[in-house]
């Protein structure tokens, strides 16, 4: 088992560690649920769908890496698929608190990058902030998607929302999550690949500005992730963070990024480039390319 969930582990009710332990054991544990999986845990533990989703809100929060402020916020997204995707919130020291993740955002990016389709409920251990609410009005399931939060019951994003601004403010109709691809061509190595079908995936709607980056480990692995804009334009996540959160997810550190790249337009009127590289640079990672797409 990874480390960093050591202490939650032991804390969760004794059926449920017996239940999870076999899927914790990888120290790479894919931070996700299957269907499957899920079920057998009901089984094992008798918790409902939403029980059982608080119960593992401490595993989530083990996810957070919260150098900054030491407060480690925990979500699940559970997809319309039936798989339940961890996120933790993510703070990056020596860049800007621009840059951070908030746990719902990599709950959702997670989701998202794994080819979820759409989500159907979030449970976080906190009451999501504004700019997580905002974030969420983005999504394809829009405002009926269901907020679980502990000691309360269960809401919907239009509750935690009134008189919401959103994509349809700004005409746009393709919602985060839809299928989208904008088709550039692949080129180039493994890792240059990766980040130009991310950039195809990204969310992009208002600058038109598709973009992706792709990570190396040193053992082979690549981590990619897509850009997605928000209406109100900040809570928009960047493509390196969506790479990043994969990456912590799945239990690695920034030490082990030996090459990131990034996709994109060299003519887009928004560019990641200055932004990826300094956030990298933060992380201790100096081997940074950009393939143009086009
Ligand atoms: O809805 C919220 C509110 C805050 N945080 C994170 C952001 C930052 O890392 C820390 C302090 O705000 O908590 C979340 O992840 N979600
Ligand atoms: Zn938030």
């Amino acid at each position: 088992m990874h480390p960093r969930f050591q202490s939650a582990f032991s804390q969760l009710p004794a059926d449920l560690q017996t239940a999870i332990a076999p899927v914790l054991a990888d120290a790479h544990f894919s931070a996700m649920l299957s269907a499957g999986q899920v079920s057998s845990l009901r089984s094992a533990t008798g918790l409902d769908e939403d029980a059982l989703a608080f119960a593992l809100l401490p595993l989530a929060a083990a996810c957070a890496r919260a150098d900054l402020s030491h407060f480690n916020v925990g979500a699940i997204a559970r997809g319309v698929s039936g798989t339940w995707y961890f996120g933790g919130n993510m703070e990056f020291l020596g860049a800007t608190m621009q840059q951070t993740v908030h746990a719902e955002q990599s709950a959702i990016s997670h989701a998202w990058l794994r080819g979820e389709k759409a989500l159907a409920a979030i449970t976080v251990n906190y009451t999501p902030c504004g700019h997580c609410r905002q974030f969420m009005n983005e999504l394809n399931s829009g405002l009926a998607l269901r907020i679980n939060l502990p000691g309360r019951a269960p809401h919907t994003l239009k509750d935690y929302l009134p008189d919401a601004f959103g994509p349809k403010d700004l005409d746009i109709k393709t919602l985060l999550m839809d299928e989208q691809d904008h088709g550039y061509p692949l080129q180039g190595d493994a890792l240059t690949q990766a980040a130009i079908k991310a950039a195809n995936r990204s969310h992009t709607p208002y600058s038109k500005s598709p973009s992706g980056v792709a990570l190396e480990l040193a053992d082979g692995t690549i981590f990619s992730g897509s850009y997605a804009e928000n209406a109100a334009f900040n809570p928009t996540l960047p493509p390196l963070q969506g790479a990043l959160n994969l990456l912590s997810l799945h239990g690695y550190d920034y030490p082990a990024i030996t090459r990131a790249m990034l996709a994109e337009r060299a003519d887009a009127p928004l560019i990641q480039w200055d932004a990826t590289v300094a956030t990298l640079k933060a992380l201790g990672c100096q081997n940074i390319d950009r393939v143009l797409l086009g």
